[in-house]
C-alpha cells in the first residue's frame, strides 16, 4: 500500500557507520537517573518492581520525584572510570539514558528545568559521558524516552482537541530536546527511542518521520532503531508493507529470538537485556538478589546473538553516587576476560549460513574471511560435540581460538566431523574451522570410524 510514512529505505543500510555498529556486536547499556537513588524503595517500602518504575509503583507524583534533584550529587560519578569500565567489558559502543521515563534530563537542557543543571554538582553527564567515551574509541548512542510522566502535556491517548492540543505541544518539546541533543553532541553515533507504545504517539507518525529524517540531517549516517517509529497506520516497528522502520530490529527487550530461527538473519537486530531478572535502574535488592543471570548465561546470550546476526546491549544500572556493584564488575571481568581471547568468534561475525544450529552451542562466521567458529556451550556427557557439515563441505583444520592450538577431530562419514572436548574445559569453548567446499568428483573424505 502507498505510505506517505512508513520505512525511509529498503534493505540493510551498507554505509561505514552501520557497517562499524553491525561490526561492533556488543553494547553496554546505561541507566542512570534519580531513580538510582531510591534504588527501588520509598517511604521504608521496597518495591520489586523495576527500580526505574518507582514513581509508579510507589505512587510517587512528578513534584515529590523532582524532590530527587536535590539528592542527585553523584559523588563518585568519574566518566572516565566509567569509559575504562566498557572497555575493559569488551563493549564497542555505549547506549546512556539522556532522559528516561521520568522526564528527568541528565544534560543541561534548554527546554526544561528539570536536568542535571539543578542538581548540587550540576555537571553536563551526557557531555562530559560522550567525551570519555569517544577518547576510548567507543561509541555512543543516546537513549531518549518519548513516554514522558514529568511533562504536562505528555497524554497517554488522545479523547478531546484539548488533548490533542496538549501533546502537540509535547511533541514539540521532544523534538526540539532531540534537536538540542544532535547539537550539542553531534559525534554521538545514534539515538535509541524508548517509550513508544501508547496510543497517543503511535497516531502521531509524521512526527516520528520528521524526527528520523531531523536527526538524520543533523547528524549524516545517525543510527535509529525501530522503536522510534510509526507509520500513518499507527505500525510499529516495520510500516504497514512489512518493512522496518528505523536502521535496525529493536523490539527484544529481555529475550532473543530461540536459536533456531533463522528468519531474524534477514535484517540488523538488538536484543537489549539486563543482568538481574528485571530491573533496568539500579535496584538495592540486586546486589543480594540470588537471581540476576551469571556471567557465563550472558556470555552465551551474546553468542547466541551473533549467531543469528544481531548485537547485543547489556544493561548496567550505576548506583546513585555513580559506582558500579560488585555483581556488575564481575560481569565485565568475565565477559572482558573471555572476549580478550576469544573476541574473533564475535566481533565482525555473524550467522555462519549452512550451518544449522547444533544444539551444544552457536556456529558464528567472520563476515569478512567466512571464516567458521564452533563455540561450544553446553558438553555433552559423551565428551563428544559432533559437526553436521553443510553439503560438500571439508574441514581442513581447527583451532582453538584461545591458545591457537591445533585441535585433533575425527571424521566421521562425508557430513559429519567430531570433537573429543576435555569435560573439564572452560566453556564457552570457541574452534576455529577452516573449512573448503568439496567438488562433487573429489574423493569421498578419509573417514576414521574409531575415533
Ligand atoms: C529498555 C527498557 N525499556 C523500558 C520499559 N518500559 C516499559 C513499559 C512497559 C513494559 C516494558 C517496559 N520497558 C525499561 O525501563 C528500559 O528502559
Amino acid at each position: 500500500m502507498p505510505l506517505m510514512y512508513g520505512a525511509q529505505s529498503e534493505g540493510r543500510r551498507d554505509d561505514e557507520t552501520m557497517r562499524r555498529f553491525r561490526h561492533d556486536r556488543f553494547g553496554q547499556f546505561i541507566h542512570w537517573g534519580l531513580y538510582s537513588i531510591p534504588a527501588g524503595s520509598w517511604n521504608g517500602v521496597t518495591y520489586d518492581y523495576a527500580a526505574e518504575f518507582l514513581p509508579q509503583s510507589a505512587g510517587i507524583g512528578p513534584a515529590r520525584w523532582a524532590g530527587l534533584v536535590d539528592d542527585f550529587a553523584a559523588p563518585e560519578f568519574d566518566p572516565e572510570a566509567w569509559a575504562s569500565l566498557a572497555a575493559d567489558l569488551g563493549a564497542r559502543y555505549v547506549t546512556v539514558t539522556a532522559k528516561h521515563h521520568d522526564g528527568f534530563c541528565l544534560w543541561p537542557s534548554s527546554l526544561t528545568d528539570f536536568t542535571v543543571a539543578a542538581t548540587p554538582r550540576g555537571r553536563d553527564v551526557i557531555g562530559e559521558l560522550v567525551h570519555a567515551y569517544t577518547a576510548r574509541g567507543i561509541a555512543v548512542h543516546l537513549y531518549y524516552s518519548v513516554l514522558d510522566w514529568h511533562h504536562p502535556d505528555w497524554r497517554y491517548a488522545i479523547s478531546s482537541s484539548q488533548d490533542e492540543e496538549a501533546f502537540d505541544r509535547y511533541l514539540s518539546y521532544a523534538g526540539e530536546q532531540l534537536r538540542e541533543l544532535a547539537t550539542r553532541y553531534p559525534n554521538v553515533r545514534g539515538f535509541w527511542f524508548d517509550g513508544t507504545w501508547d496510543e497517543s504517539v503511535k497516531a502521531n507518525g509524521r512526527w516520528s518521520w520528521e524526527i528520523e529524517c531531523m536527526l538524520k540531517r543533523l547528524i549524516p549516517g545517525a543510527i535509529v532503531n525501530s522503536r522510534l517509529r510509526a507509520d500513518e497506520h499507527g505500525a510499529r516497528h516495520r510500516d504497514s508493507n512489512g518493512a522496518l522502520m528505523g536502521d535496525y530490529f529493536s523490539g527484544f527487550e529481555r529475550r532473543l529470538p530461540d536459536p533456531w530461527d533463522r528468519t531474524v538473519t534477514a535484517e540488523d537486530w538488538e536484543a537489549c537485556v539486563t543482568i538481574p531478572q528485571n530491573s533496568w535502574g539500579y535496584h538495592a535488592g540486586a546486589e543480594v538478589a540470588r537471581t540476576h543471570k551469571h556471567p557465563l548465561e550472558l556470555l552465551e546470550q551474546l553468542v547466541q546473538a551473533v549467531s543469528l546476526g544481531g548485537n547485543l546491549l547489556l544493561n548496567f544500572g550505576p548506583r546513585g553516587d555513580g559506582s558500579f556493584a560488585p555483581f556488575e564488575k564481575d560481569v565485565v571481568h568475565t565477559l572482558g576476560a573471555w572476549l580478550e581471547t576469544n573476541g574473533a568468534c564475535i566481533y565482525g561475525c555473524g550467522p555462519a549460513d549452512g550451518w544449522d544450529y547444533p544444539g551444544w552451542g552457536y556456529y558464528t562466521a567472520d563476515a569478512e574471511t567466512g571464516a567458521v567458529y564452533a563455540v561450544v556451550t553446553r558438553i555433552p556427557v559423551s565428551g563428544a560435540i559432533a559437526l553436521q557439515l553443510p553439503e560438500r563441505t571439508r574441514v581442513r583444520n581447527a583451532t582453538a581460538v584461545a591458545t591457537g592450538r591445533p585441535v585433533p577431530f575425527a571424521v566421521r562419514d562425508d557430513r559429519t566431523v567430531r570433537f573429543e572436548v576435555d569435560r573439564a574445559s572452560v566453556i564457552p569453548l570457541a574452534f576455529a574451522l577452516e573449512v573448503e567446499q568439496r567438488d562433487d568428483t573429489a574423493e569421498q573424505p578419509e573417514v576414521n570410524p574409531d575415533l
